[in-house]
């Protein structure tokens, strides 16, 4: 079924991002460059770009919530569902929240934050889920190498018929 006002993908190529409420486990300047750079795991195969919003107003909002958080999808606690993010649309679509209660990381001592952001943008973008555990769309967490991009062929192949080179009108 199609949630409403859901679209395939975005009907513009530059999207804005906010982050709303950080985590206490890693410092914000950490936080701010572990999604720029899992953002741009997906600007650098796609003619996507994405553009930090000082508004808070944005395409994609980001943020941090433990239980239930204001969305039909209350967080599970410590382990479980790490994150969910919504499909391309107006108002909360394309926004990715991050469970509060999970060890976050920027290495692999706990869930890496870029590896699973990288994952949620996947779906902010429009990406369903990969049967495919080399893919970065798998449905759970695997600790990936951290160099390089962790997309697989499938990933880009899949973001670039949603997205490819068009013009955008
Ligand atoms: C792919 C992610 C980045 C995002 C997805 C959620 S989503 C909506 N964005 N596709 C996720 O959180 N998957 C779970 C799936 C999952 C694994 N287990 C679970 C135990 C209980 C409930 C869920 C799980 C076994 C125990 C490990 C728990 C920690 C890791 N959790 C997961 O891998
Ligand atoms: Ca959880
Ligand atoms: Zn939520
Ligand atoms: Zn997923």
């Amino acid at each position: 079924y199609r949630v409403m006002n859901q679209q395939v993908h975005w009907l513009k190529k530059a999207l804005t991002y906010s982050i709303a409420t950080y985590t206490s486990q890693l410092p914000s300047a950490t936080v701010n460059h572990l999604i720029s750079s899992a953002l741009k795991v997906w600007s650098d195969v796609s003619p996507l770009t994405f553009i930090p919003s000082s508004t808070g107003k944005a395409d994609i909002m980001i943020r941090f919530a433990r239980r239930a958080h204001g969305d039909s999808q209350p967080f599970d606690g410590p382990g479980g569902t790490v994150a969910h993010a919504f499909g391309p649309g107006v108002g909360i679509g394309g926004d990715a929240h991050f469970d509060g209660d999970e060890k976050w990381s920027a290495e692999h001592n706990g869930i890496n934050l870029y590896l699973v952001a990288a994952h949620e943008f996947g779906h902010s973008l429009g990406l369903p889920h990969s049967r495919n555990p080399a893919s970065l769309m798998y449905p759970t967490y695997q600790k990936r190498r951290l160099q390089g991009s962790p997309l697989s062929f499938e990933d880009v192949h899949r973001i670039q018929t949603l997205y490819g080179m068009g013009i955008y009108i």
